[in-house]
């Protein structure tokens, strides 16, 4: 059954995402073993003291478009305790609510950049009037999204509210299904947090706090300490800070109604409208949106605002979100400084705030955003000020009561943190209170701590492993020369393409080309850069979440805090600037409680690259990734035909934007064009223009003739129909052909026709513990097997020269001896 396309089955596979043809086989244009890593050699322009070593950001440009560039740094300096594994993943679930969340949002624009959310924690006709409400604010400001257009409820709290929120747990109020019974999550009760977190937590189903909520919340939440955390990726960083913000804001809540019930004063309070209580700043805008639905899947049932203010959207509306006083602001530093500095009122009167939280604190000293960053700082009341201080804040804030003037916590979270002994030490001394005080040697991100405001008892918790990276993390590289790192990219996909995964390209030049080949060759890959519109990126996001084998390619703007779940696989397409993006890109997939792998590849010139990220990561061996070079072939042959095409279509596509840049100027002017050129010419181009598109279709068939069949190994026989890389369903599908096949020729005494022999998708991580292989990645190590390769040649060497020596002695002897005779 050679022809296989006449199939129905292979007629369904072609409408498939991958498809697949059998075809000529060029050869592989094969990496020069100099270039292998297997013999790789230490490159001596790696300096000794290795520039790589040292952490260190660019001072300009933008923050986003920043992670585009092509230079990298390498270094991390790293000492750890293990973490423990004790995390249950529900997060499947979260992380589709969100989606479908931000689906919605996404339909309206005015949603999107909203990001704000009412958590009703009211009875049935406290419901009904914030229905009417509701109405009523949403006539004023037109097109605002359910979600952001909450209104201010009434709830009534009183004596015995606790029992009040206990009832609320039983549930009588919320027809939320819960995917936890409170017994379930018995492992948080030693956390002590208010009951309606608990039931968030629950609906969830989240079973037991992660080690770095289990270390942070008491000391955040109970102790009122400030907190620096570093934990791997994935590991439920955003909840370790969350949890304490809402359970601080609901105690506060229950004492202030309890203290209006002793003064018999009226408790009809609405907590849903007040002062900003906490500020929460993260290096992107995908994530600030990200953090805030994670804020809001959290604080469920409680009455509590959040808000997300970031860049790429409309300021008009993040103001009018604004104007309703959400107690929680979540955003990137380039947009809240701009709405600071226009003196907008909820972000300046920030005497109350109670939270500050820096999320990827490391990523925010790299770049640009820095000065925004520092404003922003510098606007923070001073959180250990002196009595006077205090007290021209209580004049200066005279609706609020004194609970909410209590010190302001700040919160410090990333992945890849490291915090010298020096500031450790200084951290026991006591830091000075001056925000003035200029770094004293300190490294960037204890600077910014300490102008953060940050107190001398303040509670580092470092989990990170010695290993820096997520535990379920597989690594890998795959080695191979510049050109042919399309080819090796479209061999994962389509020999392994199961499950989501992550390009990450630093340069956007790299992106667009590797997207337009991938198209061609009808994979369909989504793309993320910081030259996108911010509804472009956020659609880009939502399709990839909602694709179950979705391709994203990405530059570094999705290397950090983002949570799609079912990410696979992480492909290194282009080394990153630092070992830090290194592992926070490689920590998109293996997160909570899944596992996952990287594959970074790696062609000769990233080779010194390579190794000093090793070496930072102090690692000695990694796996290569396995790779059939029997498929290689057809590989190189699909893409050789996609390049053309792609080569052939961008020409065009240049030659239109040019004509239409010079008739669209043209038309400004009042200039009537005329064609330029001789009559010759013009004939000419047409011509040309002809040609292209006929070999243009010429292409597009002959590549659709072999994306028509399956991707076959050369040595594959025509004799089966299903080779590697056969989904499930195509292979059920053709197994029953194969039977029916079988019967009808048993019935009319023929010999059965063909045997289906396949084997399903296997996915990367599966094909890299299967059979990938450890390869020594350390440049140490590689300068000793170097030296020993090299005294052996020597040796070698010698013992020839002295064997030859001995036999022209012999000879000589000989001769000699002849002559005597
Ligand atoms: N206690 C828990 N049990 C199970 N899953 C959890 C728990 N806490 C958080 N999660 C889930 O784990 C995933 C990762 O959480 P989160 O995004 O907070 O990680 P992170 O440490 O901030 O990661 P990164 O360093 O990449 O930003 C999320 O989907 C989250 O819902």
């Amino acid at each position: 059954m050679a022809e296989a396309t006449a199939h129905p089955p292979l007629e369904i596979a072609n409408r498939k995402r991958r498809k697949y043809k059998k075809g000529k086989t060029p050869k592989r244009g094969e990496a020069p073993e100099s270039d292998r890593l297997d013999s790789l050699q230490w490159n001596e322009s790696l300096p000794a003291d290795n520039p790589f070593l040292v952490l260190a950001g660019s001072s300009e440009g933008g923050f986003l478009s920043l992670e585009e560039i092509d230079e990298s740094e390498y270094g991390l300096i790293g000492e750890t305790p293990g973490l423990e594994d004790g995390k249950k993943n529900k997060k499947k679930k979260l992380g589709s609510d969100m989606s479908k969340k931000r689906k919605r949002e996404n339909e309206d624009e005015v949603s999107v950049d909203d990001g704000s959310c009412l958590i009703d924690a009211n009875e049935g006709e406290t419901v009904a009037k914030r229905k009417t409400k509701k109405k009523k604010r949403t006539k004023k400001s037109k097109g605002v999204s359910d979600e952001s257009g909450h209104l201010k409820g009434e709830p009534v709290l009183e004596e015995g509210d606790k029992v009040k929120l206990h009832d609320n747990l039983a549930g009588d109020k919320f027809d939320e299904k819960l995917i936890l019974d409170e017994d379930d999550v018995y492992a948080w009760k030693e956390l002590r947090l208010h009951p309606l977190l608990i039931k968030s937590i629950c609906r969830l189903g989240f079973k037991e706090p992660t080690p770095i909520q289990k270390a942070c919340i008491p000391a955040a939440a109970h102790q009122g300490k400030d907190v620096i955390g570093a934990a791997e990726t994935g590991s439920g960083k955003t909840l370790a800070f969350a949890l304490p913000i809402l359970q601080r804001l609901l105690e506060e809540r229950e004492k202030e109604s309890r203290s209006l019930h002793e003064e018999n004063k009226s408790t009809e309070k609405s907590f849903l409208e007040g002062p900003l209580r906490a500020l929460i700043i993260t290096p992107t805008r995908e994530l600030a949106l990200q953090v805030s639905d994670h804020l809001k899947e959290a604080a469920k049932f409680l009455e509590i605002q959040v808000v997300s203010i970031v860049g790429g959207m409309s300021t008009e509306k993040q103001e009018r979100l604004l104007k309703r006083k959400p107690e929680i602001v979540v955003g990137t530093p380039g947009r809240l400084w701009e709405l600071m500095s226009a003196g907008e009122e909820h972000l300046v009167e920030l005497q109350s705030l109670s939270f500050f939280v820096l999320d990827e604190a490391d990523r925010m000293i790299e770049s640009g955003h820095f000065h925004e960053l520092q404003s922003i700082i510098d606007m923070l009341p001073m959180t250990n000020g002196s009595s006077q201080q205090s007290v021209k804040a209580s004049a200066m804030c005279k609706t609020l009561p004194n609970l909410q003037l209590k010190k302001r916590q700040t919160f410090v979270f990333s992945a890849t943190i490291s915090l010298s002994d020096n500031f450790r030490r200084k951290l026991k001394r006591g830091l000075s209170s001056s925000k003035s005080s200029t770094s004293d040697g300190l490294s960037s991100i204890e600077t910014l701590s300490e102008k953060a405001g940050i107190r001398p008892d303040v509670a580092i918790v470092d989990l990170t492993n010695a290993a820096i990276m997520a535990h379920k993390l597989e690594e890998s590289f795959l080695e191979c020369r510049e050109e042919d790192k399309e080819a090796y990219l479209y061999y994962i996909l389509s020999v392994h393409g199961q499950g989501r995964t992550i390009i990450f390209c630093t340069s956007i030049a790299a992106l667009r080309r590797i997207s337009s080949i991938l198209r061609i060759l009808c994979i369909n890959a989504w793309t993320l850069h910081a030259q996108m519109q911010q509804r472009a990126r956020l659609k880009a996001m939502d399709r990839f979440r909602g694709s179950e084998h979705g391709v994203l390619i990405a530059t570094d703007v999705a290397a950090r805090g983002l949570d799609i779940p079912g990410i696979r696989t992480v492909v290194h397409y282009q080394l990153p600037h630092s070992a830090e993006v290194y592992i926070h890109r490689s920590g998109r997939t293996a997160r909570a409680s899944a596992d996952g792998c990287c594959i970074a590849l790696i062609s000769p010139s990233d080779k010194t690259k390579f190794f000093a990220l090793c070496k930072s990561l102090s690692k000695e061996s990694l796996r290569q990734f396995p790779v059939d070079d029997a498929y290689m072939p057809e590989i190189l042959k699909r893409l050789s035909i996609a390049r053309q095409i792609d080569k052939i279509s961008l020409s065009n596509s240049q030659e239109n934007v040019k004509k239409s840049w010079f008739s669209r100027n043209a038309e400004l002017l009042g200039i009537e064009v005329e064609e330029s050129g001789s009559e010759e010419d013009i004939v000419k181009g047409y011509k040309q223009k002809k040609m292209s598109s006929v070999q243009l279709k010429k292409l597009q068939q002959e590549l659709n003739d072999h994306l028509k069949r399956p991707l076959q190994p050369k040595t594959f026989s025509h004799r089966y129909l299903a080779g590697a890389g056969v989904s499930p369903l195509i292979q059920q599908q053709l197994e029953e052909l194969s039977k029916k096949n079988t019967a009808d020729a048993k019935n009319s005494n023929r010999r059965a026709g063909f045997v289906v022999i396949g084997q399903d998708f296997v996915e990367p991580l599966q094909a890299l513990r299967s059979s990938g292989h450890e390869v020594c990645v350390s440049v140490e190590k590689n300068r000793e097997t170097q030296k020993l390769a090299e005294t052996w040649k020597r040796t070698k060497r010698d013992e020839k020269k002295r064997a030859r020596e001995k036999k022209r002695n012999e000879r000589k002897n000989r001769k000699a001896k002849d002559g005597i005779r």
